[in-house]
């Protein structure tokens, strides 16, 4: 074999920061970052300490994307056998199995040495249990267990609105916990669009995803009926005194758009209104987080 073929070959066996990186799922735990800062904004009617924010988010950020790399360690074999996950660094050899565990435990470690010195143990604590929750309980178990894996699951992607808002007060709220619930009730919708999309994919993994066990008109009925839930659940800010009028507004039309989508991927006919319902919900969380920001400064004049 010519020498450019083999160092070719060698090069890209050998991962690079990217790959490690790659493990982190990057742009789910900016978005889980995005919802963590909204909850550490407001917990306070002034603005926060640097300390708090800094150390909060890159202990939930760090604890987050170890969570990630667990979870391509756990899911490299059946990540191997779908088209949408089978180029994942660990699915395809090029790190490690040892390698990804050392680098999430690395992660785990310095993410709680930085909440337990400077934040709080609570909220070092509660984001630990949402890694567990992941990692081994989503991940390891709910996954190949059952169809309502991920709304069980969801549970732990929705927790960093209570770990800002804890790593501010130092104490759980009722305010906090109603973040919680709208990312949970958001969850469904979210990933059961894109698992009608991959509906093959996971039935050649044998994964019991919604679509598979039930079929997909009763997923597309489930994502209809989860996202009028949504619809429901984020008027309850604004209805115990939690948010403003600019809420309402935005929240209401987000979520006009996402039944829009829901009802169209229930009963259109285009094949792309999955992905484009999955799309959606992205853009759809990220706003309405970025909605209850702006409404908070304003309401309190900062
Ligand atoms: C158990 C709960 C969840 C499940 C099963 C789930 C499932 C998924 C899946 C399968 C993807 C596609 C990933 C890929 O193809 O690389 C995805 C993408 C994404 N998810 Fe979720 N998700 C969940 C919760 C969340 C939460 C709580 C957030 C943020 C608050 C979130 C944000 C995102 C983002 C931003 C993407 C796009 C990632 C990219 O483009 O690389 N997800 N989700
Ligand atoms: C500490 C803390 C807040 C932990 C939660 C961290 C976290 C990364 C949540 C992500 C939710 C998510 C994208 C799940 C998809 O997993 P999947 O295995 O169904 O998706 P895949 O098939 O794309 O790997």
């Amino acid at each position: 074999m010519p020498a450019t073929a083999k160092t070719s070959q060698v090069a890209t066996q050998r991962a690079t920061w990217r790959d490690y990186y790659e493990l982190t799922k990057p742009r789910v735990v900016m978005l889980l970052l995005l919802t963590a800062l909204v909850g550490m904004c407001l917990a306070s009617d002034s603005w926060i300490a640097w300390q708090t924010l800094v150390a909060g988010i890159f202990g939930i950020g760090a604890l987050s994307s170890a969570a990630a790399v667990v979870n391509h360690v756990v899911d490299h074999r059946i990540d191997s056998q779908m088209a949408r996950t089978f180029n994942r660094p660990v699915a395809r050899g090029k790190v490690s199995v040892v390698k990804a565990l050392a680098f999430a435990f690395v992660l785990t470690v310095v993410g709680m040495a930085t909440l337990l010195l400077f934040v709080n143990a609570l909220t070092a604590w509660l984001t630990f249990a949402s890694l567990l929750g992941y990692a081994v309980v989503y991940t390891m178990f709910l996954k190949r267990a059952t169809p309502q894996n991920i709304v069980i699951g969801g549970l732990a992607g929705a927790a960093p609105p209570l770990l800002g808002w804890t790593a501010v007060t130092g104490e759980m709220h009722s305010h906090a916990l109603l973040l919680v619930l709208i990312i949970f009730t958001w969850t469904p919708p979210h990933f059961w669009a894109l698992a009608i999309h991959r509906e093959k994919d996971y039935a050649k993994a044998e994964i019991p995803m919604l679509p598979v066990t039930h079929g997909v008109s009763f997923t597309k009925t489930s994502v209809l009926l989860y996202t009028v839930l949504l619809c429901v659940i984020c008027l309850l800010p604004y209805l115990v005194g939690m948010t403003g009028i600019i809420y309402l507004v935005g929240s209401s039309l987000l979520n006009a758009g996402f039944l829009y989508y829901a009802w169209k991927l229930k009963f259109g006919k285009d094949p792309k209104t999955a992905m484009q319902t999955f799309k959606f919900s992205i853009v759809h969380l990220m706003v309405l987080f970025v909605v209850l920001l702006v409404d908070h400064y304003v309401s309190i004049g900062l």
